[in-house]
């Protein structure tokens, strides 16, 4: 929301109207003194004051947001002879607002270079409350339409495209030459007309250009604003021009499409369009061509002339109540962007794609979120897969070292047998050699000391190919079952030294006591021993005939 600027413009005064004026300008108020009326406006502009100040105030910066797409409009208000025409048009000496804003609009343009313009210019006078194309003098009484892609336009309005402000201004000139201009006894050259100067420019926004998959550039925006440029006719008072006839009609006509204006920029500085009250933009052509510029969708500004002469005091203090009141009109505007059924396509499609690729940032995160999550499961997963693998690796030991003490005591029994069985063939040896043999045994006819003197002495090979270093000394000779008890005392003992000795590899070279590997068959104790036998199967009966075969042998071997 802006509101329209207001800036005010006195004329020059002749030396005679300047020594009885009524008015003071103090900074952007203007008064009478010791009179009620004072008015205070966005710039006052002396008389002294030229025509590009009165530019570079605000027309200068609307024409700027045309370039950038906005809607503008700047109007000349006043009575006849105050300066509008001065002020808009100007003269060679001193151009007016127009011819700069055309300069200015086509030195913005080229210092936009990456944007592409289309520029068009139309020129049009409303006269006696019609439409006339000044461009092209044959299009008379065009009329005013209204549709959505084009909003309010002049129907039938040549458009003229044009490509540098010197075609602009010669295109101008043309049409001021088709323009009412008339003697009054105020202006020699009065504007019987009110005169509307148009640029409107299509942009084309670089930034909204796409490539197609030919490589072809097209562009999906277009952006169109209007640059309205007006010089009113000035209101007039019919006994101080002396209009009559055709000055007379058209004088009415003015005044008429003025107070319309006048009632138009009231109705709006009193809210009406806000409160949704009727502003009457259709009761002239001026109001209905100028209304977006009107409380409407424009960057608008109004230098109001006047002439600070006694004599005109009253149509200058109408001039400033006007102007005053245009002071409490806001505006809205906005960048007018026009999109073809492509355009708006493309566009859609890229804003679509751009929504997938948020979209799919988001899912990404999720994904992130659902690896890291995994991951962190997987690293769980292993932790346990090793620390089962240590279990099992130490339960492999354990079993190994179960396995190795079976199998020691397997080689302890098996070299028993192979000790009895060598001190089996031995005695078949030696009693071949002295073929003496004892039928019956005595033990008790045996003393220890004889029998240590004959006790002979062993060197018993494993089995397994092993050698034994160790000698073992025969015991007394005992009966069996005496032998057996007399060992389980031994084993005890042995057990006790055994649970004492390391295991170790040593321990396989060693050969082992037949004692104890007799207590390894009787004892019944120790269940695992037990089992052992019964998986070497060793006869605890076979052993207790072979030793009775020793035993026989053994004294037979003596005697
Ligand atoms: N600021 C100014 N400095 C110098 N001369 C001016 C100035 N304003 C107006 N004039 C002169 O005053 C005369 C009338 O001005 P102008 O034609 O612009 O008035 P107008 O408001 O357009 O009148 P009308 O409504 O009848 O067309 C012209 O000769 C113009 O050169």
């Amino acid at each position: 929301m802006e509101r329209i600027h207001v800036s005010v413009r006195a004329r020059p005064l002749s030396p005679e109207d300047a020594k009885t004026s009524p008015w003071r300008i103090s900074g952007n108020s203007i008064f009478i003194p010791n009179h009620s009326s004072k008015f205070e406006f966005d710039r006052i502009f002396g008389e002294d004051c030229p025509t590009q100040e009165v530019y570079q105030a605000r027309t200068k910066d609307i024409v700027a947001a045309a370039v950038r797409g906005f809607n503008g409009t700047v109007f000349a208000y006043g009575q006849t002879n105050s300066g509008k025409t001065h002020t808009m048009r100007g003269s060679a000496a001193e151009p007016g607002v127009i011819p700069l804003s055309v300069y200015d609009l086509f030195d913005t343009i080229e210092k936009e270079k990456d944007r592409e313009f289309l520029l068009r210019m139309s020129y049009m006078e409303i006269y006696n409350e019609e439409i006339n194309d000044l461009l092209v003098p044959e299009h008379l009484r065009l009329q005013i339409h209204e549709n959505l892609e084009r909003g309010i336009h002049v129907a039938g309005l040549q458009e003229e495209i044009v490509a540098s402000p010197e075609q602009v201004l010669e295109l101008m000139e043309s049409g001021e030459s088709h323009r009412h201009i008339g003697e009054t006894n105020m202006n020699v050259y009065s504007s019987r007309s009110h005169t509307i100067f148009r640029m409107q420019k299509r942009k084309t926004e670089s930034g909204d250009k796409h490539e197609d998959e030919g490589g072809h550039t097209s562009c999906d925006a277009v952006r169109v604003s209007v640059l309205n440029l007006v010089d009113l006719a000035g209101s007039e008072r019919a006994a101080k021009t002396g209009a009559e006839g055709v000055r007379l009609k058209e004088g009415s006509h003015i005044n008429k499409s003025l107070m319309t204006l006048g009632t138009v920029i009231k109705k709006l500085s009193e809210g009406a369009e806000s409160q949704g009250g009727h502003v009457p933009y259709r009761d002239s052509k001026l109001t209905r061509i100028l209304q977006p510029a009107l409380g409407g969708n424009s960057n608008t500004a109004i230098i109001c002339n006047i002439t600070l002469a006694q004599v005109h005091a009253d149509e200058t203090k109408s001039s400033l109540q006007f102007a005053s009141r245009a002071l409490r009109v806001t505006n809205h505007a906005h960048v007018n962007e026009i999109l073809t059924d492509a355009a708006l396509l493309k566009r859609q499609k890229k804003e679509i794609e751009e929504l997938r690729a948020k979209l799919q940032g988001s899912h990404s995160e999720y994904l992130e979120e659902e690896i890291l999550n995994l991951r962190n499961t997987l690293l769980q997963t292993e932790l346990e897969r090793e620390r089962i693998a240590l279990e099992l690796e130490e339960e492999k030991k354990a079993h190994a070292e179960r396995e190795r003490r079976l199998q020691e005591q397997a080689k302890k029994i098996e070299n028993l047998s192979t000790m009895v069985l060598y001190s089996s063939r031995d005695e078949n040896r030696d009693n071949i050699k002295k073929g003496k043999r004892r039928d019956t045994w005595c033990p008790g006819a045996l003393s220890r000391e004889t029998l240590g003197e004959a006790r002979p002495t062993i060197d018993v090979k494993g089995s397994a190919g092993k050698t034994a270093s160790s000698r073992h000394e025969m015991g007394p000779l005992l009966p069996f079952d005496e032998l057996v008890n007399e060992i389980e005392v031994g084993l005890d003992n042995s057990c006790k030294i055994e649970e004492d000795h390391d295991h170790g590899a040593q321990e396989d070279s060693i050969i082992p006591n037949p004692q104890s590997l007799m207590h390894v068959t009787s004892r019944r104790k120790a269940s695992t021993r037990n089992k052992t036998v019964a998986e070497v199967n060793i006869n605890p009966v076979e052993i207790h005939a072979a030793y009775d075969d020793l035993l026989i042998k053994f004294e037979n071997q003596i005697w």
